[in-house]
């Protein structure tokens, strides 16, 4: 520990090392933001500069040279030899905060007095020297620190530096040369440092050529703060940013804007569809130098169709600089851009265009999910989004005033069931079994104006046609048998005319019949005691889950119900009528009905091979 300071007690002494590794292992991403440390106290230099002379030059200036040599150079205000001392010198000084707040000053990037440590990830030794541009002027100052926590300090003659400002070198260690080499130098400092408001340039090689160019980094003005000849110039420059910052080329754009968080920026509509809870993520900057790329939280989860860029120069850093503080104005800035997008979003919708109509298509998920929250959304959801249904793709709008209900399946298996039958009989059933869908309408159901409900089994049944009453008659002891045959299965059977006479059986369920059906496996495997609770919530009936329609329109079934009450080639074909009524439902086959489908073909060949077995007649082909 240091020596005795007095009634104060004794100072603390830093491990350097110590805090190095803890920075580089525990607070930055790794060692390339040390670049960006470096720009941004060139950056706040300047900064600091032109509070007292506005017209000094702002520039940085990289030179990338041989051996993983590094050097930095800025016109800001220096350093005096005593200034160097007090905050070169102390771990967590820094000359930018409000001495009275302990907060970050507005005009500065840093605040945290940390930043300079940095360097230490990729070199040993750094060295800065300086010129005050206070006047009457102080002497140049040279400080070099050490990693192992030791620095000196040297006064240099007046006039040995030529004008005011900083240079900052350093020497990458072996392992860390690439990080000084001029392709990552500029490929960091472009990362970083593209839209800072100061001339930041790097020396670069020229190709074949023995000598040397600036290469220029950063834009003058923020690109969707430039002045462009028009709309259609502006919307195309912003495209060509977006490609360039993010990769790829917007749908659409949606400037973005939150005064009271000094943050502007651009959401950028994404050209295919994301999925949902893929979480967006978004390029930021503050104070127009890089905080992250994927910086998260900005937008609430249904906006996942875009990504933005946004500068902001009220919103505060963590002390990575990688993400952002959460505070109030982060809180206010989230909502008001979330209103945004949002509103964007339903201007788009309501006027027909190309884009909208891009957006639709591709992004109808997000849109799906944000009606979930929205009855904005959800109104206009129902305007123009299309739906699958059974009279093909249409909008839940167009269902309604066709048909004044509308009626819809919560799963996809229920509408494929359904689908064919309710398709001929000009019954119009949407499928609301994708994600979202039947959210979607339980929500609808509640909005004025709206009479939706779940599709039940009985609504297909009441308009198949019943048997003549004859027919019924002749057939009664075939249905008994048949009914018989499909009941160990949880099921009942009835038989009906209907189109497409192609289809020869459907099986109707509903939500009320699967509940029953489910309860009902429960209690047979519960004990006593849960059983008997159990039971109590199957509710009185026991009647079958599902049903077997038959369509009496069919040639193979009319076959079948003329064969005796008693002939196993019944029981085998109204097997195997369940088990393609499962199929065309599109439910998998369980182990019981594979074994069923193969017990009924099984009887079905014998039938047909054996000399004088049952004779199914088969009137549909011709004879030979
Ligand atoms: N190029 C420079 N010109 C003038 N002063 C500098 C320069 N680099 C560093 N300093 C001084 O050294 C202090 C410490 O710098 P350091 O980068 O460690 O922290 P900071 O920039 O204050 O905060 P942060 O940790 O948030 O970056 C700064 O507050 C500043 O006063």
């Amino acid at each position: 520990m240091g020596e005795d300071t007095g009634p104060g007690g004794r100072a603390f002494q830093v491990d350097l090392r110590g805090v190095v590794d803890l920075l580089a292992r525990h607070l930055y991403s790794g060692p390339r933001v040390y670049l960006r440390e470096l720009l941004q106290n060139g950056v706040d230099a300047i900064t600091a500069r032109r509070a007292v002379d506005p017209d000094a030059p702002a520039t940085v200036r990289l030179r990338p040279g041989p051996d993983g040599t590094l050097e930095v150079t800025d016109t800001g205000v220096g350093l005096t030899p005593g200034q160097a001392e007090e905050l070169l010198a102390t771990v967590g000084r820094s000359s930018k905060r409000d001495l009275d707040l302990g907060l970050g000053r507005e005009e500065f990037l840093g605040q945290f007095g940390i930043g300079l440590l940095s360097a230490f990830m990729v070199a040993d030794e750094i060295e800065l020297v300086s010129q005050s541009a206070l006047d009457p002027p102080a002497p140049p100052v040279r400080w070099v620190g050490h990693a192992d926590g030791r620095y000196d300090l040297t006064v240099l003659p007046v006039g040995s530096v030529a004008a005011p400002g900083s240079t900052v070198r350093l020497r990458a260690r072996r392992d860390m040369e690439h990080w000084a080499a001029a392709e990552t130098v500029v490929a960091l400092a472009q990362e970083f440092g593209s839209l800072l408001p100061v001339d930041v340039a790097v020396e670069v090689p020229l190709p074949g050529a023995a000598g040397t160019a600036w290469r220029r980094i950063s834009e003058p003005v923020l690109p969707w703060r430039a002045t462009y000849a028009d709309d259609d110039a502006r919307t195309a420059a912003l495209a060509a940013y977006c490609e360039r910052s993010l990769g790829f080329t917007p749908l659409a754009h949606i400037d973005l804007e939150v005064p009271l968080a000094g943050l502007s920026g651009v959401a950028y509509v994404l050209p295919t569809a994301v999925p949902p809870g893929a979480g967006s993520r978004h390029r930021v900057y503050l104070k127009r130098m890089l905080l992250g790329t994927q910086v998260e939280d900005l937008l609430p989860e249904w906006a996942f169709f875009v990504r933005c860029v946004v500068d902001a120069s009220a919103l505060r850093p963590t002390a990575s600089r990688e993400q952002l503080y959460t505070d109030d104005l982060l809180l206010a800035a989230q909502e008001s851009l979330a209103a945004q997008v949002r509103a964007w979003t339903v201007a788009t919708l309501t006027s027909p265009s190309d884009v909208s109509r891009e957006v639709v298509t591709t992004h109808h998920l997000a849109l799906r999910s944000l009606a979930v929250t929205d009855d904005e959304v959800l109104d206009l959801v129902a305007q123009v989004l299309p739906f699958e249904t059974t009279d093909g793709q249409q909008t839940l709008a167009h269902v309604r005033d066709a048909h004044g209900d509308v009626l819809h399946t919560t799963r996809v298996e229920d509408y494929r069931r359904v689908a064919p039958v309710a398709r001929a009989q000009g019954m119009t059933v949407v499928n609301a079994g994708y994600v979202y869908d039947a959210d979607l309408l339980e929500r609808l159901a509640r909005r004025p104006g709206w009479r939706v409900r779940e599709l039940q089994a009985r609504d297909v049944a009441q308009v198949l046609e019943p048997l003549e009453p004859h027919r019924e008659l002749e057939v009664l002891d075939q249905v008994q048998a048949a009914r018989d045959v499909v009941r160990p299965l949880d099921c009942d059977l009835v038989v009906r005319r209907f189109a497409p006479e192609q289809v020869p059986a459907v099986l109707l369920e509903d939500r009320d019949g699967r509940h029953a059906s489910d309860v009902r496996r429960t209690v047979a495997q519960a004990d006593d005691l849960w059983g008997g609770v159990l039971a109590g919530f199957a509710g009185d009936t026991d009647e079958p889950a599902r049903r077997l329609v038959l369509n009496d329109d069919n040639p193979t079934v009319r076959r079948l119900l003329g064969v005796a009450p008693d002939a196993p080639v019944l029981a085998a074909g109204v097997r195997s009528l369940y088990v393609t009524a499962v199929l065309l439902a599109g439910e998998p086959l369980r182990v019981r009905e594979a074994e069923l489908m193969n017990d009924a073909m099984a009887v079905l060949l014998d039938a047909g091979l054996a000399p004088g077995g049952t004779h199914v007649p088969d009137d549909t082909q011709e004879d030979v």
